[in-house]
């Protein structure tokens, strides 16, 4: 029988979701018969350890994905699951996404200390985040706002709405679904006017490239209408070479016969004073191509002038 070591972060989140792919994976392999069992290993990451400072500041793409990549290539682990948001485009040679389950609740939310939504904070409020990306389009909605970084797990964050002077903070919905919090919930904010970082609410199940049992098994979990959108938010964000250092989102949907993948894709500045936006459709048999056009649009409206400023400016 073979054992599979599956490595996870060690916040509640990452254990949480672990938790609840690995049930899923039991059902499954029980299912078709796979005789296999999971042990979990916890691994600290980069990210982990300077989750205080500026995440954006301290830079380098995936700062938590390095270290537990590593373990896969030594075999200390087998699969990783991942947020694919916190994923950086390109993985380490050698490794591979061997599936990409069905995505939670893509949108962002707002908890705000009087339970109102976004529109209804008082002017001048002070909301905490430490997004580029979510700070870009509050400040554009609600230019008389202001933003102040935020860090921490998402308890963390929380306790801070209420100990530290935040009005309001900004979370992923899919965050606090998985934790059972959707009820510190005060609004959720449409993916129309506020566009999610790529990936938002979709796990990833990362593998050794040549390891054929893991595939087969992980085939099973794979939802193709979430790993299509999420390879077109992904080429996107590749095309334009972004990471969490920078103001940059998308959100991809496929239709109902499956033939036609939707994406909307954003950049801006931190200020909110600039923000591109483009919406396009085409064959979900490429959502790379996809990906490549919609960038290619913002590129056209100067994306990347837009992206090089706010490098420099970091
Ligand atoms: N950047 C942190 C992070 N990475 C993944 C999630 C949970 C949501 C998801 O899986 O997309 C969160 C928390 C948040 O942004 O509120």
């Amino acid at each position: 029988m073979r054992t599979i070591k599956v490595g996870t972060r060690q916040s509640e989140l990452a254990l949480t979701q672990t938790g609840q792919v690995l049930e899923r994976l039991r059902e499954l392999s029980r299912e078709h018969q796979i005789v296999c069992e999971f042990e979990i290993v916890k691994i600290v990451t980069k990210g982990d350890r300077i989750l205080d400072t500026m995440l954006s500041k301290v830079g380098g793409k995936g700062l938590f994905v390095k270290e537990i990549e590593q373990a896969l290539m030594d075999k200390e682990i087998d699969i990783a699951i991942h947020s694919m948001k916190d994923m950086p485009f390109a993985l380490q040679d050698g490794l591979t996404i061997g599936a990409i389950p069905e995505r939670e609740d893509a949108r962002d939310v707002i908890v705000s200390k009087d339970n109102v939504s976004l529109e209804h904070l008082p002017i001048g409020a002070l909301v905490g985040t430490s997004s580029l990306r979510r700070a870009c389009q509050v400040m554009n909605l609600r230019p008389d706002l202001r933003i102040e970084s935020i860090r921490g797990n998402i308890d963390s964050r929380l306790n801070k709405l209420h100990t530290c002077s935040f009005d309001a903070i900004l979370l992923a919905a899919a965050g606090l679904k998985r934790m059972g919090w959707e009820d510190r919930i005060s609004a959720h904010v449409a993916i129309e006017q506020f566009v999610p970082a790529v990936g938002q609410g979709a796990l990833g199940i990362e593998c050794r490239s040549d390891d054929t049992f893991m595939l087969e098994l992980l085939a099973l979990i794979q939802h193709e209408p979430t790993a299509l959108a999420v390879r077109s938010e992904r080429a996107f964000l590749g095309s334009l070479n972004g990471g969490c250092e920078v103001p940059i989102g998308a959100h991809a949907t496929i239709d109902a016969d499956a033939t036609t993948l939707t994406v909307t894709a954003i950049v801006g500045t931190p200020d909110g004073r600039t923000l591109l936006r483009e919406t396009l459709s085409g064959s979900s048999t490429d959502p790379e191509a996809l990906g490549i056009a919609i960038a290619t649009k913002l590129k056209e409206q100067g994306a990347e002038q837009i992206l090089a400023s706010v490098r420099e400016r970091g």
